[in-house]
């Protein structure tokens, strides 16, 4: 049974397939502190949050059987990613559920500073029916200023375009096609801080978005601007604002969000007339809040039991097309790469990957993931490794990762060879996927095979001697180890040649020891495939 924490208030419908599903059981304990939190994660397999928990390198280090933390959300700055990829922990977010409302969010802000709607409300609750000190400005005709063109930038745009602004966008991603296709200027952020009247930021919080607008922005300012921060606090220097507005320079602030969260009682913004404040709520619609947790809780689910999953933050994303090329050749690379680690006596020094036929088109990067965790699953053990931190578990060993492609691929469309150096030795092992038949693997060092890689294999290696294949099967036989099939490979008659077996169950270490004492008999190894 796996166990599932969430600890930031989520949909309840949105993670109804968690909760139904009968192998996993969900507890809800929002709110925990650092401290309460690291008591409680050991004893779970996955954490779902939002934006309010922090997910920090003490708490993964608590979380001895933690596998995934999901965001239902975006933003994962409350998360340590760094020492959840180290611990092979997968951090998945839910980044297209909360997009529009977002961007809506960011509209009713935009249209909230521009009108003074909440200090009007006040006024007017209040008792005092006062229409001059609210007059506003139109949103038409004028230049809006949108920095980060991801998905919520790009919405913001659309519906902008709607309003008749002149939109004008900055992403260090955004093609000048892709600008045409939204009808916006593709500009710079100097141009767009000395010539919009309004500004917008939907970047990620980064070393290099943090106070990217600050006090020199600010002083090239149009007088009179207006800006909006639905973003994540601290892209905008919240006090450089303060101050630009009590010079005159920006006429009015909306933020939705802040450096700190919650902020101070004593903030400046708190009780600035000129700047409006929601609590981060730029995500918070029914709609929303329900799509980003039907999102992450099937992710988790798939993560949980092992199967393909998309949106890992920890990892370079897979798309789609190319997923659908790679998926099933990923069982194949693990076992490949288990199958030559079990071949392979002593400390793995390199990996050697060599991609033939179709598959060198391709960008076989998530595939090597898998290989190289097969490789090294076999002796850290295959709960530690995963494909989140195989790679960066074979760097911290300085296992050499060499990965070869070739279109050419004589006898199959594609093979996907695996090879492992020690000290003393180089073994090989090959596989493919044959129609009809899934993942086989069709080489063993030098030698030709046809082999299911999957259950208890044994691989002898042998001279090529008459009588050789009957005394084998009289010791399994002797022993009640059933064998399922057998495969005899060799390059040469008479020369060196191997076998191997299926099995129906693990073969006894003295089985293989009289096995091996047979003349004319090298080895026999066992190999396990999960
Ligand atoms: N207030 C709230 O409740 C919510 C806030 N957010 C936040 O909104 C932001 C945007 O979210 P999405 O559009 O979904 O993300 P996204 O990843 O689709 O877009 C972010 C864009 O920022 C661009 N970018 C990165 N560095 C930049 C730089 N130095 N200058 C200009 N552009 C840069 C990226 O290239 C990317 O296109 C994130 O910070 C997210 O956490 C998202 C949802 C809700
Ligand atoms: O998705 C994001 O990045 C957000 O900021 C939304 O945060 P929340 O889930 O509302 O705490």
């Amino acid at each position: 049974m796996f166990k599932v924490l969430v600890s930031d208030p989520i949909s309840d419908l949105g993670i109804q397939k968690l909760v139904e599903a009968t192998d996993v059981a969900v507890d809800k304990k929002p709110d925990l502190s650092e401290d309460e939190l690291i008591a409680v994660i050991g004893e779970y397999d996955a954490l779902l949050v939002r934006s309010q928990t922090r997910v920090t390198a003490r708490v993964m280090e608590a979380g001895k059987q933690l596998k995934v933390v999901g965001r239902a959300g975006v933003g994962v700055d409350n998360i340590d990613l760094e020492a959840a990829t180290q611990r092979g922990i997968i951090v998945i977010n839910a980044p297209d559920g909360n997009t529009i409302t977002t961007c809506e969010h960011t509209f009713a802000m935009m249209m909230a500073v521009a009108r003074h709607i909440p200090q009007a409300y006040l006024k007017t609750v209040g008792g005092v029916w006062d229409r001059k000190s609210f007059v506003g400005v139109e949103l038409r005709g004028k230049v809006l200023g949108v920095l980060g063109m991801g998905r919520i930038g790009s919405e913001v745009a659309k519906r902008a375009k709607a309003f008749g602004m002149d939109i004008w966008g900055y992403d260090p991603f955004m093609t000048e096609e892709r600008a045409e296709q939204l009808g916006i200027r593709l500009s710079t952020v100097d141009d767009i801080v000395r010539n919009a009247d309004f500004m917008t930021v939907h970047t990620p919080l980064t070393p290099e978005t943090r106070h990217m607008i600050g006090s020199a922005q600010f002083e090239v300012m149009k007088k009179g601007m207006r800006i909006v921060n639905c973003a994540r606090g601290g892209i905008i220097d919240e006090l450089a604002l303060v101050e630009a507005i009590d010079q005159g320079i920006v006429a009015g602030a909306a933020f939705d969000v802040f450096e700190v969260e919650p902020p101070a009682a004593d903030h400046p913004f708190l009780n600035h007339p000129k700047i409006i404040v929601t609590p981060h709520l730029g995500a918070s619609t029914v709609e929303a809040q329900e799509n980003v947790a039907i999102d992450v809780s099937e992710q988790v689910l798939n993560i949980l039991r092992d199967a393909p999953f998309t949106n890992a933050v920890n990892m370079p994303p897979i798309p789609a097309t190319l997923l659908k090329t790679l998926q099933p050749y990923f069982a194949l690379g693990e076992k490949l790469g288990s199958f030559a680690a079990q071949l392979t006596e002593g400390a793995v020094s390199e990996i050697k990957v060599s991609y033939s036929g179709e598959l060198a088109d391709v960008d076989t990067q998530p595939l090597t993931r898998y290989i190289v965790r097969g490789v090294l699953a076999h002796h850290l053990g295959r709960e530690q490794v995963n494909v989140v931190n195989s790679m960066h578990l074979a760097k911290e060993r300085s296992v050499n990762i060499i990965v070869n492609k070739t279109k050419e691929s004589r006898d199959f469309t594609n093979l996907v060879s695996v090879s492992l150096r020690t000290k003393t030795e180089e073994r090989l092992v090959a596989g493919t996927l044959l129609t009809g038949y899934g993942p086989r693997v069709v080489q063993i060092d030098k030698f030709p095979v046809d082999v299911a890689p999957e259950g208890n294999l044994v691989l002898v290696s042998h001279n090529d001697k008459p009588g050789i294949i009957g005394k084998i099967g009289t010791l399994f036989g002797n022993n009640d180890v059933n064998i399922a099939t057998m495969q005899v490979g060799r390059q040469l008659a008479g020369g060196s040649a191997i076998m191997v077996l299926t099995v129906d169950k693990a073969a006894p270490k003295e089985l293989l020891a009289e096995v091996t004492a047979l003349p004319d008999l090298n080895k026999a190894k066992e190999i396990i495939l999960y």
